[in-house]
């Protein structure tokens, strides 16, 4: 049986909702065997971030190392990386592997507004990560940052993916969720060619903590089996909606998604057939 391995390059979340702890439970709601490198731990609730200890760049080398010198990777996913020696030297591993899957979730505040990311790493996020990403997956804040426009319409978002794919990254998924009073949201995705549009019902709940990180790895666990871009951000999309839609209340604040509720739907289905 050959066994799909999935990489995350990114931060640990105490709460266990967001950061490696998402993408690992996403990988293996996927049935692909995920590893991980730590990049930074986070003490993390559904309050918020209150504290953020960075590992140093060799750290996170030498956990990447650890993994692409035995078990390889079929793809990678960065999340939260911090600083720009952090995703300077990620951007040096990613090359020696000669990793191509790559899939960059340009990880910068947490939802309750702590930074993940430092000012001067953006630069770094665009010179040096950017290009060697097969897919990007900014958020709308993110994707200004990274852009340097504002964005407030579908035809901005559309420019700004355009621009993003200009910096090198060949697929682009502009994704939804934070725009305002609409009722429907659409995760954009542009290949360079065309654009595609993956329109989802908001779901009301305030239980969002980590949809980024898990959208971003169920997308990464896919292109892992070997899928397109095109069908992995569709099941994605799939897996982010029944995270939400059966919501963990737990906690006082934010709480997290239900990383298992997609494949129970689909065993559900199957025993019902
Ligand atoms: N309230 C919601 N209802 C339905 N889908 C949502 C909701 N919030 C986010 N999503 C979806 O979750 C995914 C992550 O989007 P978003 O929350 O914008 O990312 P981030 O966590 O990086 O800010 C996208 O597919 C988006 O459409
Ligand atoms: C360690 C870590 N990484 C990423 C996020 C972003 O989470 P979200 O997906 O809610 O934006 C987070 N809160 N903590």
């Amino acid at each position: 049986m050959s066994i799909s391995k999935a990489l995350t390059i990114a931060g640990s979340d105490s709460g266990g909702g967001a950061g490696i702890q998402a993408d690992l439970k996403t990988f293996q709601e996927l049935n692909v065997y995920g590893m991980s490198a730590i990049t930074a731990i986070t003490a993390q609730n559904t309050l918020g971030v209150h504290g953020v200890f960075p590992l140093t760049a060799e750290a996170v080398v030498q956990q990447i190392e650890a993994i692409g010198s035995d078990l390889g990777a079929d793809a990678i996913k960065t999340g939260m990386l911090f600083n720009s020696e952090i995703i300077e030297a990620v951007s040096e591993q990613i090359k020696i592997f000669n990793w191509s899957k790559v899939i960059v979730d340009p990880v910068m505040i947490a939802k309750g507004g702590a930074s993940l990311l430092q000012d001067e790493a953006v630069e770094a996020v665009k010179n040096h990560l950017l290009p060697l990403a097969l897919i990007v997956t900014p958020n709308i804040p993110e994707a200004e940052v990274l852009t340097g426009m504002k964005i407030h319409t579908l035809d901005d978002r559309r420019a700004a993916a355009e621009i993003l794919h200009s910096l090198g990254v060949k697929n682009v998924v502009i994704k939804g969720g934070h725009v305002e009073n609409e009722n429907q949201l659409v995760d954009l995705l542009y290949d360079g060619t065309e654009f595609s549009y993956f329109s989802s019902e908001r779901i009301e709940t305030k239980n969002t903590h980590g949809t980024g990180c898990t959208f971003a790895a169920a997308i990464t666990a896919e292109m892992a089996k070997g899928n397109t871009v095109y069908h992995s951000v569709e099941t994605a999309v799939s897996f982010i909606q029944e995270a939400i839609k059966e919501d963990l209340e737990i906690g006082q604040g934010h709480g997290p998604t239900n990383h298992w509720a997609y494949q129970q739907k689909k065993r559900q289905s199957l025993h019902v057939e």
